[in-house]
């Protein structure tokens, strides 16, 4: 008997909808259907009448001599998604090293704090000596763009050509970066950029709340522990932690219904006034970059979500869609990729599943 293509579509896409809300009592079937129906209607079509860019020009605030995988995966997993330009801002050493993992990404190593200028600029001087060049010429012309110290300027100067930013991955958390970020994160939210704020990102936030409060473009994906410091941060009451939905809420609330994605067993997203949860089955395996590859993904999404505008959100609003879109993705690449390799799976396996995680989900 001949089965017709689009009722086998149907019945995966039952399949996966069932996977993703079987433990989730507070919504049924049909309301995540038409969750998975939000996202859909944000991704932009892919036409011959568009040009390189519209589909998404992202940064990534992120890279240090420790970290170099996390802003590659935050800056990768936004490309294969769908933007059309990955943009990466990190301290010097790191550059050449993201650099030589991908030749799609453009790198910047504007990260340079002042007292590392100096250092370059020191042993610019003393290999000038070694090669007995004349050191008052050195002085002047070594230090080059990358070396320039003032690096709020240096990325406030790409902003314009930028449709969001991602804030944290593999960023450390020296004082002198973070003061940068500080200015980073002020001149986006001066243009009205969304940014997406994870990893060391949210170790700045906890310093200072008020960087980010009552700014409805960004988001916060805090892992557990990250969460937890989020929590003592803002809130001065006691708050029950296991209950993950009221935390969840009461943390956005706090900071004036910015949306909070607090990533766990369980995806529980909140914007202050609704609770989204994602169950859709990931995997076991908790290696590290999984949370670089969400970030990367809803950098762009919540991008097309605002795109996309409230008139297209069923009521919700565009960064919580765009979260749920995210975490989604990221649970499903997990799970193919653990589908694949096992115990052995690390985050580069996820990687070739973005495309056909992306088409399972959001394409049939
Ligand atoms: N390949 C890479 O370059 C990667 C770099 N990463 C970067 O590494 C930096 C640090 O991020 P992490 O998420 O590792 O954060 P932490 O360095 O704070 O935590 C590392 C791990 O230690 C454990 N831990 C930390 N504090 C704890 C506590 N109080 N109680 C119990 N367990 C605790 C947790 O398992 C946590 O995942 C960030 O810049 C991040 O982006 C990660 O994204 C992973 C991948
Ligand atoms: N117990 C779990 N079961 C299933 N999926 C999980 C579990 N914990 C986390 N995840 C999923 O893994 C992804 C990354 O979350 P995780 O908490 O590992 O972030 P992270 O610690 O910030 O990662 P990274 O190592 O990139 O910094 C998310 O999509 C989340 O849904
Ligand atoms: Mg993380």
């Amino acid at each position: 008997m001949a089965v017709a293509p689009g009722w086998l579509a149907a019945q995966a896409c039952q399949r996966v909808l069932k996977r993703a809300f079987s433990l989730h009592k507070a919504h049924s079937i049909k309301d995540m259907e038409n969750t998975f129906q939000l996202v859909k209607n944000i991704i932009p079509p892919l036409t011959s009448k568009k040009h390189k860019g519209q589909a998404g020009r992202i940064g990534i605030v992120g890279g240090c001599q420790e970290y170099t995988g996390a802003p590659y995966f935050a800056a990768i997993s936004a490309l294969k998604v769908g933007a059309d330009l990955s943009h990466v801002f990190c301290t010097r050493e790191a550059a050449p090293v993201i650099k030589s993992y991908s030749p799609e990404l453009i790198v910047h190593p504007v990260l340079i704090m002042p007292w590392m200028a100096f250092k370059y600029w020191k042993l610019d001087v003393y290999v000038g000596v070694l090669k007995d060049e004349p050191v008052s010429g050195r002085r002047q012309g070594d230090l080059s763009a990358g070396d320039s110290p003032d690096a709020v300027h240096e990325v406030e100067k790409w902003l314009p050509r930028l449709h969001a930013l991602v804030v944290g991955p593999g960023l450390g958390r020296e004082d002198a970066l973070l003061k940068n970020v500080e200015g980073i994160l002020e001149a986006s939210k001066a243009r009205a950029i969304p940014v997406v704020i994870d990893a060391d990102g949210l170790w700045l936030i906890a310093q200072q709340p008020t960087l980010i409060q009552g700014y409805r473009k960004a988001v916060l994906t805090p892992n557990h522990v990250e969460f937890l410091r989020l929590l003592e941060a803002v809130l001065t009451d006691p708050v029950d932690s296991s209950d993950r939905r009221g935390a969840g809420l009461r943390l956005s609330q706090a900071l004036g219904n910015v949306t909070v994605v607090q990533k766990g067993e369980q995806d529980v997203i909140s914007d202050g006034e609704q609770v989204l949860e994602c169950n859709l089955q990931g995997s076991n395996r908790r290696c590290g970059g999984q949370g670089d590859l969400l970030s990367g993904f809803l950098g762009v999404m919540v991008q097309w979500a605002l795109h996309a505008g409230p008139e297209k959100m069923n009521g919700f609003s565009p960064p919580l869609v765009a979260a749920f879109g995210a975490c989604s993705l990221t649970r499903q690449c997990s799970h193919q990729a653990f589908q694949k390799y096992g115990r052995s799976t690390t985050t580069s396996d996820m990687i070739p599943e973005i495309g056909p995680a992306f088409s399972r989900l959001f394409e049939t």
